[in-house]
């Protein structure tokens, strides 16, 4: 086997708000958690980490998908170790670390990062800060940042799967993502090009947005689709 997709899916959602967290929510006909596991749907595996309560509803949202379901942790770093670890004896290639919260990521995304792994044990997409960026104070403009250099990141976030169970494994305190992990650690990462269509559904406005990018790329509604 060479490339698996590890997706995270143990967290809360509870910034997205909602009945049930953000993953088992309905966007553009079916879960968010569905369309995040058909965009990787070509790779040679999946693993998708989830809280042990959600066992049922993931079992039925990746139904015919071939993913090895796995209980996750605490934190999004720990939910990873969990995903790794389950990885171990099949030993792929390389693993794209993904939010499962990305229902939209296009496959040239995808691409993108298994092609710079050809040129560095790590690669991550993202997106150049375009806007004038400021601190603030009290309400008010505190200073202007130089945006210089600066990027969103996103993911799938891909390694080299030695390296990065290597790196998870030594990897002490919190992180904001894989890429931080990886650094601590001294891998290299390349940044390849993330798009706007990669959201994170992260507030209650989100599920629209997503909604709209994937009935326009699959062309139906959410009510054709049911
Ligand atoms: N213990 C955790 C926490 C987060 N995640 C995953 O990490 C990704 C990014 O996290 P975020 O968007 O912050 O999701 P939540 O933690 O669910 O959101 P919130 O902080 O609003 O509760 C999500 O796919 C989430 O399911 C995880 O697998 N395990
Ligand atoms: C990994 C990540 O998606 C990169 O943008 C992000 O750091 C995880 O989400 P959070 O909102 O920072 O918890």
């Amino acid at each position: 086997m060479r490339h698996a997709a590890l997706i995270v899916a143990a967290g809360r959602g509870t910034r997205a708000g909602g009945p049930l967290p953000k993953q088992w929510q309905e966007v553009a006909g079916q879960s968010v958690a569905r369309w995040t596991l058909q965009a990787f749907a070509h790779l040679d595996a999946r693993v998708l980490v989830i809280h042990p309560e959600d066992r049922a509803r993931a079992e039925a949202e990746a139904a015919g998908l071939d993913t090895r379901i796995v209980p996750g942790g605490a934190d999004r770093a720990a939910s990873v170790r969990a995903g790794l670890e389950a990885l171990v004896a099949a030993a792929p290639e390389a693993v794209l670390i993904h939010d499962v919260a990305r229902p939209a990521v296009p496959r040239t995304v995808i691409d993108a990062v298994l092609g710079a792994l050809s040129g560095a044990p790590g690669a991550a997409p993202a997106l150049p800060v375009t806007d004038a960026l400021w601190r603030g104070a009290d309400g008010r403009v505190a200073a202007s940042v130089p945006r210089d250099g600066l990027f969103r990141a996103q993911t799938p976030q891909g390694f080299r799967f030695r390296a990065i169970l290597d790196a998870h494994m030594a990897h002490r305190g919190a992180a904001a993502d894989d890429v931080e992990v990886a650094r601590a650690a001294g891998l290299d990462v390349a940044i390849v090009p993330g798009s706007e269509d990669n959201l994170k559904i992260t507030a209650p406005g989100d599920f629209a947005r997503a909604a709209r990018i994937l009935e326009d790329r699959h062309g139906y509604t959410a009510r054709e689709r049911i």
